[in-house]
């Protein structure tokens, strides 16, 4: 009998709990274990009493501290006080499955060390791409490739809304609420707004996939709050659509990573991509471009990962755990590549700016009542270096009140 402790009842929590129902003979019959649910934890027991299972509930960790159990599924979310209790479990010899991608983009090379010491194992599917199985593709099936790049989108609220806005016409706040109603947004959904959220993941993918520490606080994060409905009008105009995206990229020994929206052709792969979906396209050498695709937020998707995990654990018990490597990777923040960027500049100096941007080799000005008192042009630069000489000069122009400029890779 294999016994289980859950700590959280929340979205991601309240779905492991129903899929472990749902599964119990199902698990027995395949793998001939039986499991069952010890105990749950929840921070206020009242919140919960109509949910199945609610004999099993606790507000005190040190009834589960004390409880015989195999494997400890973390999903209640934050640094504190998760940090410390998967610690402690883990020095008690429990296995450990967990959602929490701030805690391993944050403490995951110590814990992964510590499962190691204490022969268990911890794992962290769910941490990215919600209920895609990312992470141990990309550790085990795709382990024969050196990676180039990774282009994805990480975060389900953000897409949620970026979609709600461009498809509906819904404004941001709205949209925001939405997500949150649906359980995509985290508990403070200024990670997932500003970029933390997609940051964290991106580095937790990065560092597995280039085999070096991609410190998430080192990556270049630039969130949604500014997109407004003319950028999406502006995207719309050139056939793209806006989404956030992350990107890193292994190039002459240094890393360049970022968390930032796009521009992306609408009918790309990642142009495609809706709502809480998520899609991660790594491309490895000997496999070239490979995509993985589904729901990156919400409950059952989010609690399938879990189970898919926990079910490892049963399955693979003696099998060795990956560590990440602890060598800080060189971190670039600036893309080196050429590309073409939208710059938006709002000024009632019309014509100065437009002969400061007819400098460029190829440009694309829109006026019109929609974008009163703002020059937009698509332009293309070197490198990015470049596009913030250009910007800083647009700046000193005489009544010019703001510069705004997206990344427009077009094909995804
Ligand atoms: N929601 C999603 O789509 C996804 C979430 N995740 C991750 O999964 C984790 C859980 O997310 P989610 O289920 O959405 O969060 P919720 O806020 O819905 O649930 C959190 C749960 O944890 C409990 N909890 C929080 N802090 C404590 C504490 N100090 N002591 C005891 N119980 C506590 C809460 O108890 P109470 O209800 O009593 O307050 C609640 O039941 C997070 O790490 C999140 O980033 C990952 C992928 C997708
Ligand atoms: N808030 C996150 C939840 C899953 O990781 C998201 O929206 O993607």
């Amino acid at each position: 009998m294999i016994s289980i402790a859950i700590l959280g009842h929340g979205v991601v929590g309240s779905g492991v709990v129903e899929i472990i129902n749902n599964n119990i003979n199902k698990l027995n019959e395949k793998i001939g274990e039986e499991i069952k649910i010890a105990k749950i934890l929840v921070r206020d027991v009242k919140k919960h009493l109509n949910k199945v299972n609610s004999n099993l509930l606790t507000d005190n960790i040190e009834d589960i501290f004390s409880e015989n159990v195999d494997i400890v599924v973390e999903v209640m979310g934050g640094i504190d006080p998760a940090y410390d209790y998967i610690k402690k479990f883990l020095n008690l010899k429990k296995h450990i499955v967990t959602a929490n991608k701030d805690l391993i983009a944050k403490h995951g090379d110590e814990l992964l060390d510590m499962a190691k010491e204490n022969g268990v194992r911890l794992h962290f599917e769910a941490s990215v791409g919600g209920g895609i199985p990312i992470l141990r593709p990309l550790s085990e099936c795709l382990s024969g490739n050196n990676f180039n790049s990774i282009n994805a989108i990480l975060n389900g609220t953000t897409n949620f809304i970026l979609s709600r806005m461009d498809k509906d016409n819904m404004d941001y706040e709205e949209a925001l609420k939405y997500a949150q109603e649906l359980g995509f947004a985290e508990a403070n959904p200024e990670s997932d707004v500003m970029g933390y959220d997609s940051a964290r993941k991106l580095s937790i993918l990065s560092t597995i996939a280039y085999n070096e520490k991609v410190n998430w606080e080192k990556i270049h994060i630039q969130g949604i709050t500014d997109i407004d409905k003319n950028d999406i009008e502006f995207a719309k105009k050139i056939g793209c659509r806006i989404k956030l995206l992350g990107i890193s990229k292994k190039e002459n020994g240094n890393i360049y990573a970022s968390v930032r929206p796009v521009m992306v052709n609408k009918d790309s792969s990642i142009g495609k991509i809706e709502d809480e979906f998520n899609g991660i396209v790594l491309d490895g050498d000997a496999v070239g471009n490979v995509m993985f695709y589904g729901k990156g937020a919400g409950k059952l998707p989010t609690a399938s990962a879990v189970f898919g995990d926990i079910v490892d654990i049963i399955q693979n018990n003696r099998q060795k755990l990956a560590c990440f490597n602890k060598k800080e990777a060189l971190i670039q923040k600036n893309y080196q590549n050429k590309c073409k960027w939208m710059v938006r500049v709002k000024t009632e100096n019309k014509h100065e700016i437009m002969k400061e941007l007819a400098d460029f080799e190829k440009f694309y000005l829109d006026i019109n009542k929609e974008f009163k008192n703002e020059v937009i042009a698509l332009i293309e630069v070197e490198n990015e270096e470049i596009l913030n000489e250009k910007i800083n000069k647009l700046k000193k122009i005489p009544n010019v009140y703001d510069v705004k400029s997206i990344m427009v890779l077009g094909d995804n």
